[in-house]
């Protein structure tokens, strides 16, 4: 725990919480001092001898305990804050190195639920729970180092209790940890399948579910009910054997006492002392297995904001290296697989000349997006070498290299602002003429006309307001204004209708004149004006060449027309 919060802090604040967790151990031993010297203090009334001593040191440790106490408190809300702030900052920051492939949709949904539950935790583990799990440490040693200055056998009985206790307490963290981990998995999945059992509900409905019909649903709740109902069993069996250790821990104490008693080695009113001792032993060490459950649970959420910030950055040279060939896009002998195990392209070798247009067909599941999330560097490949306006991208910053890119995606997302300031993130410091002769051209300003408050309708969060292939043309505006040496489009399967496709071949020929184009076209009649086709399968490209080339060559791609236009009874005249 302590570990993960030093890395939340970063190296920079990390002595706040040393601070902290140093005055947190001062008080422990403090309060053990201030305990032990009760014992003097009766020794002294039982023997007559003079008591003022003693009861001043008393007195003074107490004082010294009391305010070292409120130092720490100050410091561990001093520390929480400290903490939280830290903890955005660095996030954010370790969050704009890592690979853009890192963000999945299931990894964003995680990143979400860990930021929030971490920033709540924070303030509990320095509010209530460190505290108790440095004094449960810091406190019981003082007091058995105290016990052995007044007998040695006792203070032997204390020693030999401790590795039971920190066994017993293993145990019982050991299936705290367990139950808390699984019960983490269940939430997360009960909570991913409520949301997307509210996000498809057109589906679900069409198709007549409701709740009670929908099984993934169902079943995490149901296994969320099996877990939880499994870890608090184990939980309690751990927390038993802990709360068993400390009772036996007191007992074997106190019989030590009493036998040292009746052995006549120390005086009845001492040994009721002692008594007492042993019990500020354990009364630390009680309260430690009552914040388990909740110290297991902050270590969890903690555990895993802390992972984020372990997760490798992508690496990045501090200067790009010197663009050769602008607007050339070159993949040589690529390897690249999402598992280690099941490589995705294999051996990918393409040359896409500055200023061409370049598209990419092929089957679904061949690899054509992967080479569009390799050129844009969602991921380093495993082999081979992508280079983009002639440099390895490896040896570009991010901001060299995607300062030539304009990248339209399938999974268009929209800002919830208006359609202007969407088609202006493209290139902030257009000029309004620029941005509507985007919009003209991308056919935008049709969707505008529409819209019952033209340029100033907001769109909705995701640009839910609009369908696919709207977004998508918002999307190209966005690109058609960057003005990017380099255009990658993946065009929208399900966005193809007409209109759609007639804009969408406007906007290629329009990005053509500043820019090279790398197209993964879904439909063939997109790509027959292109100036070299890829065909693309199993990972390599099996066939390049002009539409006409390539139907004359009767390969892939010819097999591949023919099948499209039979299977749609389109006619058409190629060339
Ligand atoms: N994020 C990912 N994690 C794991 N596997 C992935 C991921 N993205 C794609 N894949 C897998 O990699 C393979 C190639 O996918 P890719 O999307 O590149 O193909 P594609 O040719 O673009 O297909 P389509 O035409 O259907 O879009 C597929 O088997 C796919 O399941």
């Amino acid at each position: 725990m302590i570990t993960d919060l030093r890395l939340l802090l970063g190296p920079s604040r990390a002595h706040v919480l040393t601070r902290y967790v140093a005055w947190t151990v001062a008080y422990g031993v403090l309060s053990g001092v201030a305990a032990a010297l009760l014992v003097p203090v009766v020794e002294a009334l039982a023997s007559g001898a003079p008591v003022g001593p003693h009861l001043l040191t008393l007195a003074v440790a107490t004082v010294a305990a009391a305010v070292v106490r409120y130092v720490q408190t100050m410091r561990g809300s001093a520390a929480a804050l400290e903490t939280m702030s830290s903890l955005h900052q660095r996030l954010g920051d370790h969050l704009v190195t890592l690979p853009l492939g890192w963000f999945d949709a299931d990894r964003t949904g995680r990143l979400t639920r860990v930021a929030t539950d971490g920033t709540m935790m924070i303030t509990g583990i320095f509010a209530h729970l460190l505290s108790p799990l440095v004094v449960a440490v810091a406190s019981p040693l003082t007091v058995t180092v105290a016990l052995f200055f007044h007998d040695w056998r006792l203070g032997l009985a204390t020693a030999l209790c401790v590795p039971l206790l920190a066994l017993a307490f293993r145990f019982a963290g050991r299936s705290l940890s367990r139950g808390e981990a699984s019960n983490h998995a269940a939430d997360v999945e009960a909570g991913s399948r409520v949301i997307e059992f509210g996000r498809n509900q057109r589906v679900l409905r069409a198709f007549g579910r409701n709740v009670h019909g929908y099984r993934p649903l169902e079943d995490a709740i149901e296994e969320q009910r099996l877990t939880r109902r499994r870890t608090l069993r184990q939980g309690v069996v751990g927390l038993s054997v802990s709360g068993l250790a400390v009772q036996l821990a007191v007992t074997v104490l106190i019989l030590v006492v009493v036998w040292l008693a009746l052995d006549g080695a120390v005086a009845p009113a001492v040994a009721v002392a002692l008594v007492a001792l042993a019990f500020r032993f354990a009364g630390p060490l009680a309260d430690l297995s009552e914040y388990a459950g909740a110290i297991r649970i902050a270590g969890g959420d903690l555990r895993r904001l802390a992972d984020v910030l372990r997760e490798p950055a992508m690496p990045e040279p501090d200067r790009t290296a010197p663009l050769t060939a602008p607007g050339r896009i070159e993949l040589d002998g690529v390897v690249f697989g999402y598992r280690p195990d099941t490589p995705v392209l294999r051996g990918f070798s393409l040359d896409v000349p500055p200023g061409s247009v370049t598209a990419l067909v092929g089957p679904s599941g061949a690899g054509k997006t992967t080479v569009i999330r390799l050129l844009s560097r969602f991921w380093d490949v495993h082999s081979g070498v992508v280079r983009v306006g002639g440099a390895d991208v490896r040896e570009q910053t991010t901001e060299a290299l995607t300062a030539q890119l304009a990248m339209v995606f399938q999974d268009v997302y929209l800002f919830d602002d208006t359609l202007e300031a969407n088609i202006r993130l493209g290139r902030p410091e257009a000029s309004d003429e620029d941005v509507a002769e985007a919009a003209r051209l991308a056919g935008v300003d049709e969707i505008v006309a529409r819209l019952p408050e033209g340029w100033r309708t907001r769109v909705g969060e995701g640009g839910t307001a609009l369908s696919g292939g709207e977004r998508q043309r918002v999307s190209i505006a966005r690109a058609l204004l960057k003005r990017a040496p380099i255009v990658l489009l993946d065009e929208a399967t399900a966005a193809l209708d007409p209109e759609n496709e007639r804009y969408l071949r406007r906007s290629i020929r329009e990005l053509a004149q500043h820019s090279t184009v790398l197209l993964i076209a879904h439909r063939l009649n997109n790509v027959v004006e292109a100036d070299q086709i890829a065909v693309v399968d199993d990972g390599r490209v099996v066939e390049t060449g002009t539409h006409r080339a390539l139907l004359e060559a009767d390969g892939a791609y010819a097999r591949l027309w023919r099948a499209s236009t039979s299977g749609r009874g389109w006619r058409l005249t190629p060339g």
